[in-house]
């Protein structure tokens, strides 16, 4: 059993991978082909976090719902071919992840990315590591803010949430750790500032992945 061992669960985009350009020109090229004005790769920091259906609302301020579905179809095709282009771990997170690994940590990762992509980064850029619980967003369950799926991971590890640490780059990650009783650590490297993760709650706020182990042995 795992029970007694600590938990982290990690966000995806922003936090442990730096996806923004990949992210932003797919759907750049998508919308030029049919036409639509595309955005600022520093725009889309604003537009990602929230899933897919944001993401496109974002990209398609006051567009037909018709239009976006077409878009979201064509954006999931092309990002499938194009996930690896530019798209890598943060600096110094291998260096977290194996230190994290050689104490024993429970492991899990929770996207709001669609569950395909984020499984497909998991087996690529993190098969080395044991993340025992890997979720992207699913039909079947509340994408976050909602703290269902994060609740989930802390059963299967069988941790109490109050001791299990979520980080991640937005408020919406914020949001899913205050929601489900967790501690909140906001990183700084990812897609959005500190104002926006004190105001919603981070209980911790970091400039470099290798401060975690600082802030789990404290604990
Ligand atoms: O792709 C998104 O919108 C968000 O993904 P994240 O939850 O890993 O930040």
């Amino acid at each position: 059993m795992a029970a007694g061992k600590k938990t982290i669960i990690f966000d995806l985009d922003g936090t442990l991978i730096d996806s923004l350009e990949d992210i932003a020109v797919c759907m750049n090229q998508v919308l030029k082909e049919l036409n639509l004005p595309i955005h600022k790769i520093e725009d889309y920091r604003y537009f990602v976090g929230g899933g897919i259906s944001v993401l496109v609302d974002n990209a398609l301020k006051g567009y037909s719902n018709e239009i976006k579905e077409e878009i979201t179809k064509k954006f999931k095709v092309l990002y499938d071919q194009q996930l690896h282009s530019k798209t890598k771990p943060y600096d110094g997170v291998y260096e977290l992840l194996d230190e994290l690994e050689k104490l024993d940590i429970n492991l899990a990762i929770l996207s709001n990315k669609p569950h395909e992509f984020t499984l497909q980064y998991a087996n690529s850029l993190f098969d080395k590591y044991n993340f025992k619980e890997v979720h992207g967003q699913k039909q079947t369950i509340p994408k976050k803010p909602d703290p269902i799926a994060a609740i989930n991971i802390a059963k299967s590890f069988d941790a109490n949430c109050e001791e299990v640490y979520f980080v991640g780059d937005t408020m919406v990650d914020m949001q899913t750790a205050k929601n489900a009783g967790m501690i909140a650590i906001g990183v700084l490297w990812g897609f959005r500032d500190e104002k926006e993760l004190s105001e919603h709650g981070a209980d911790f706020l970091i400039t470099h992945p290798l401060e975690i182990l600082k802030i789990i042995n404290d604990k």
